[in-house]
């Protein structure tokens, strides 16, 4: 029997084919991919409906991962290399903390569990509950915005609350829509599966989803660490507008190079204005680029 790397495939959340990256062992097929350029691997579990994490590893008897309750583990480990080869090509990051660290996914956590998140050590999915969520890891965009929690964890460290928290939110948006950037949605292939057109968030209209898009409009609240979720539309606005006006290949580097070089976990609105314009003076001086990105943050109100 054969003990590697394997290449087998599944359908994914919305039923989707991908061929994906898998380990033979024992006559047992594992959703853990060695393939990548880096020390550590990329590996998915699953909760099996618990809490109790990391889970047990999703396998497969004969590497075809094509049952319905398989979606949520092949999107889940399909899309996190996807985002391990974004940050690799595009920004020369050997995974979340540069140092080929081992990317972890567990699906499948909790019953019906409409959300999903980083415990500061790995990826956790819900399935969602059929109607206000299919399960989360089936969007390109969550499973980005979550590996980008472990990013900042690991450069600008934002604290998780009020205005730098707000940021971290934004930040993890933002690098969604770099990794998935066929709209300005975050969300939508997983929000809602019975209605069309809608999303979690949009970051060229963040008010169509209750959320400011004007300092004016800041949101004071004790909830949800002092808003995160909702004050995010601030600057996930300004970098639409930074985006529609530099374009996607400059703002990403932008981006990048304010939260691993200037940002810090006290950085407020005011100060990642100057680390993007810092950024973008380092890259591209001072002169059209820079004043779109000046623009931007003064039509949401922050200067
Ligand atoms: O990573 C994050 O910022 C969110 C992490 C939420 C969480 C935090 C701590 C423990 C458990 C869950 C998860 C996502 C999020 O934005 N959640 C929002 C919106 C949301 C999703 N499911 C919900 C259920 C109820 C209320 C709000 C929500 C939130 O938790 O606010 C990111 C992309 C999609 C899900
Ligand atoms: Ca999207
Ligand atoms: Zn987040």
């Amino acid at each position: 029997v054969t003990e590697g790397a394997t290449t087998g495939y599944g359908y994914g959340v919305l039923g989707d084919y991908k061929s994906l990256k898998t380990y033979s062992a024992n006559g047992t097929y594992y959703l853990y991919d060695t393939t990548k350029p880096m020390s550590g691997v990329i590996e998915t579990r699953t909760a099996n409906y618990g809490s109790s994490l990391p889970g047990s590893y999703s396998v497969d008897s004969n590497n075809a991962f094509t049952s319905t309750s398989q979606g949520a583990d092949v999107d889940a480990h399909y899309y996190a290399g996807t985002v391990y080869d974004y940050y690799y090509n595009t920004h020369g990051r050997n995974s979340y903390d540069n140092n080929g660290a081992t990317i972890r996914s567990t699906v499948h956590y909790g019953s019906n569990y409409n959300n999903a998140f980083w415990n500061g050590a790995q990826m956790v999915y819900g399935d969602g509950d059929g109607s206000t969520f299919d399960p989360l890891s089936g969007a390109q965009d969550v499973v980005a915005h979550e590996i980008t929690h472990a990013v900042i964890e690991r450069t600008a460290g934002l604290r998780y609350q009020d205005q730098s928290g707000a940021l971290n939110e934004s930040m993890a948006d933002v690098f969604g829509y770099f990794v998935e950037p066929e709209d300005f949605l975050l969300g939508e292939d997983v929000y809602t599966p019975n209605k069309s057109g809608d999303a979690l968030r949009s970051l060229s209209n963040p008010d169509a989803y209750g959320q400011p898009s004007h300092m004016d409009d800041y949101y004071y609240t004790s909830s949800d660490n002092g808003g995160v979720h909702t004050n995010s539309g601030i600057p996930n606005k300004a970098a639409y507008l930074t985006i529609q006006s530099i374009g996607k290949t400059k703002a990403e580097k932008i981006y990048y190079r304010a939260m691993s070089v200037y940002l810090t976990p006290t950085s407020n609105f005011s100060a990642a204005r100057s680390a993007l314009l810092q950024a973008t003076s380092d890259l591209y001086g001072t002169g059209s680029t820079y004043n779109s990105v000046a623009s931007a943050w003064s039509q949401v109100g922050v200067n």
